[in-house]
């Protein structure tokens, strides 16, 4: 099957997600912030809800694709175990020592058990009880309830590691300590997993390699017609953006990049959680936004980049033109002030079109769904009261693989 995601609304037809587990269980309210979650999730209730997000897409025609089988499935191929485990076990990351031991119990497992050990990372005593240990300086200096291994609980969050843009995908290099060990996932499973390793697919970004040229998934949105926007925010930097820009302009799949500059702060880390595209020249966009500047980049001679800068009035009428249209329609819910930050908060804006006109988005956002599905908008609303807690909603949720083309 080919790999294609030409806009932000044709019908999904293949997505990546990944299913809440045990990593969840190493947040306490002590390391709950460097990993990036405001609170501590009910797991059981966010598989639940998890479930309820996935069985909506199954039924609207999306065949979901599981992050952590992939893994596994992966890691069945020997050069892409030894690529992951040098990365992940070695004398910088534990100590020669450590390093050893904990690389002998990977080799030992399962890789559906491997999978979940390098998802949900490892204790000493985790460790300690299938090991017989060694003389590590670095086990001997940790109580029995730290990680050698930390958690990935971001990966929830396959949007933003990897994101496809047109016919290529880009591996992301990601801004946070808390999130960069997921992009070596990631890279392994586009290279190995037979899904993907045999068709051709360009690679926009290979992953790591990139270093502080972080680009990150949640503020990439193909809107269609050869056009991207990208918010160059908390975790996208300019030079992510132009590196990026420089390969898809090489691709020719792309003919013009819009870059928003957000302003740097958690509350809007990524464009998708202020804006998200819900039908064909239409978006829904937090209340009090206003409207930001933006550039427009455009392929220049001799492989040059031409960049042009466009004023905060401007906005709308830049991304309509290059979606060749005259007019956004930009749907903005009426609601008070702190309505409007708490539902930006709770992932109001943060929905995935699954369809033109169809999309998912948390339950709790009341105000936003009931104006949205008053503007004709079908809203399938997906439990949230646990998952919103990291952050993120429906678009981040997803890496879509595969959409149908948006006919004219
Ligand atoms: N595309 C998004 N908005 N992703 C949200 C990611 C949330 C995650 N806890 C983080 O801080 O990285």
């Amino acid at each position: 099957m080919g790999f294609s995601v030409d806009s932000e609304i044709g019908k999904l037809k293949q997505v990546i997600i990944h299913r809440p587990g045990k990593e969840m269980l190493r947040l306490t309210p002590q390391n709950k912030d460097h990993l990036l979650f405001d609170d501590i999730l009910w797991l059981e209730k966010a598989q639940e809800e998890h479930d309820r997000f996935a069985q909506i897409l199954r039924d609207r025609g999306a065949e979901v694709l599981y992050l952590q089988e992939l893994l596994a499935q992966t890691l069945q191929v020997a050069e892409a175990k030894s690529y992951i485990l040098d990365y992940v076990f070695n004398e910088n990351t534990c100590g020669p020592r450590a390093a050893q031991t904990v690389r002998a119990l990977a080799e030992s497992l399962p890789e559906p058990e491997l999978a979940e050990l390098l998802i949900a990372g490892i204790t000493k005593a985790e460790l300690l009880e299938r090991t017989t240990g060694a003389d590590s300086l670095v086990l001997s200096t940790m109580e029995d309830d730290d990680l050698l291994l930390t958690p990935l609980p971001n990966h929830l969050f396959t949007r933003d590691t990897s994101c496809w843009i047109y016919g290529g995908v880009s591996i992301n290099s990601m801004m946070m300590e808390a999130r960069q060990r997921e992009t070596i996932h990631y890279e392994a499973i586009y290279r190995w997993h037979p899904l993907f390793a045999g068709s051709d697919v360009p690679l926009w970004s290979e992953g790591l390699a990139a270093g502080p040229a972080t680009v990150e998934g949640g503020d990439v949105q193909i809107i269609g017609n050869g056009a991207v926007l990208v918010g160059v925010s908390e975790r996208t930097t300019a030079q992510g953006i132009e590196r990026l820009a420089s390969r898809l302009f090489k691709g020719g799949q792309v003919s013009q990049i819009i870059a928003v500059e957000m302003s740097k702060n958690r509350a809007q880390m990524h464009l998708d959680t202020v804006m998200t595209m819900v039908d064909k020249g239409t978006f829904t966009v937090y209340g009090d936004l206003g409207t930001l500047p933006t550039l427009t980049l455009r392929p220049g001679d001799a492989e040059g980049i031409e960049i042009t800068r466009n004023a905060p009035e401007e906005m709308y009428s830049v991304i309509a033109k290059a979606l060749g249209i005259d007019k956004l329609r930009v749907l903005v819910t009426p609601q008070d002030s702190r309505a409007a930050a708490r539902e930006q908060w709770n992932d109001g804006s943060n929905t995935l079109a699954i369809a033109p006109g169809v999309i998912l988005t948390y339950d709790r956002n009341v105000n936003t769904n009931q104006f949205l599905t008053d503007h004709g908008i079908e809203v399938l609303a997906v439990p949230g009261a646990e998952l919103g807690r990291g952050r993120g909603g429906p678009h981040c949720m997803s890496c879509p693989t595969l959409r149908e083309p948006v006919d004219a």
